[in-house]
């Protein structure tokens, strides 16, 4: 097991970075169905962006691995990443390509629904991800990466933080056919239920969908018994489920009064690799994460909404008093 908390408390991501445009509708459309917009938001976004704010708000400092295009956009979210605490020195410009971007419709209940323009992430090579790990003379505590990037770019990223000597955070959202081995290198593994039941359908098993804590379980520990070091299932106002090799349990969600879920499982993410990266355990980064996700589906908007350290160690105190 890698001691991360013998190393400085530095985080690398590697992921998509998105210039988004928020619309808040009355109800998402059906097909077919026009919906007029109540209001517009642009902002930051992209799994990786996001979750590199949510660990820099935790007071760990971050560098974002990732790739924009050379338009107006790509300006705009370096300025975003920058005033949110997060290092852009290896983000790459790639000339003639636009910038990521994603469309999200948030209706007034919290749903959401999202699609991405994935920008120039296929020019992500092995060399890039060699050069910030492998050859680097410190190497990050913990390397966290999402599913928006392709595939291959998570297998070398799984084997160069090996390799390097950090813990790996595999976000696999959405759900890529990664190598195997990246998915046994990953600790945690962190998906959603939908993401999970379609794991354990690319696994071989039957992908019947994930109807609570108590799908969840077993699940979870499916996934461990397969090979993965430890596995978080994320259930929305249900928590979490989270598993490793000493066996799997529930965590409930802190209460919150929910405006906006987006980000939510960025937020999380991010709190967790950045709780980690501090030398926490699992279970003790996890209620770090499941606090600050409380905190941030309160609020509207992605990057944001997230929490700051302070924040959450206050959530924390109170929950703590209040048992
Ligand atoms: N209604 C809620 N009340 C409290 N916490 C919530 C609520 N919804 C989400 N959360 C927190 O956010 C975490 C992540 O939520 P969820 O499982 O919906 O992730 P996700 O599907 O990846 O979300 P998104 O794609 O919207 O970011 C949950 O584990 C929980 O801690």
């Amino acid at each position: 097991m890698i001691d991360s908390a013998r190393r400085a408390p530095f985080a690398l991501v590697v992921g998509s970075i998105h210039h988004d445009r928020s619309l808040l509708v009355s109800h998402l459309p059906r097909p077919g169905e026009t919906v007029i917009a109540q209001r517009a938001l642009d902002g930051l976004g992209g799994k990786g962006a996001n979750q590199a704010v949510a660990i820099a708000r935790m007071g760990v400092p971050c560098e974002l691995l990732g790739v924009v295009g050379d338009d107006d956009s790509a300006g705009i979210v370096r300025s975003a990443l920058l005033a949110h605490g997060v290092s852009v020195a290896q983000v790459g410009a790639v000339a003639g390509r636009t910038t990521g971007r994603a469309t999200v419709v948030v209706e007034e209940r919290g749903e959401n629904l999202i699609i991405v323009e994935p920008g120039p992430v296929d020019r992500i090579d092995q060399d890039m991800i060699d050069a910030n790990l492998r050859d680097r003379e410190t190497p990050p505590a913990v390397v966290v990466i999402q599913g928006e990037l392709p595939a291959p770019v998570l297998d070398w990223t799984a084997e160069s933080a090996e390799k390097a000597g950090a813990r790996f955070v595999l976000n696999l959202a959405p759900v890529l056919p990664v190598n195997p081995d990246t998915l046994c290198r990953a600790d945690p593994l962190v998906v959603n239920e939908h993401e999970a039941t379609q794991l354990i359908g690319l696994l071989g098993g039957d992908p019947a969908p994930i109807g609570g804590i108590e799908d969840a379980l077993p699940i979870a520990r499916r996934l461990v018994a397969a090979g993965v070091r430890s596995v978080v299932i994320t259930l929305g106002a249900d928590g979490v489920v989270l598993a490793d090799r000493q066996g799997a349990r529930h965590e409930a969600a802190f209460p919150a009064i929910v405006t906006d879920t987006t980000g939510a499982g960025d937020c999380f993410t991010g709190t967790l690799a950045a709780g980690l990266a501090h030398g926490e355990t699992l279970a003790e980064a996890t209620r770090r994460g499941l606090a600050a996700a409380s905190v941030a589906v309160g609020r509207t908007g992605a990057a944001s909404a997230f929490p700051t350290r302070s924040q959450v160690d206050d959530v924390l105190r109170r929950e703590a008093a209040s048992r």
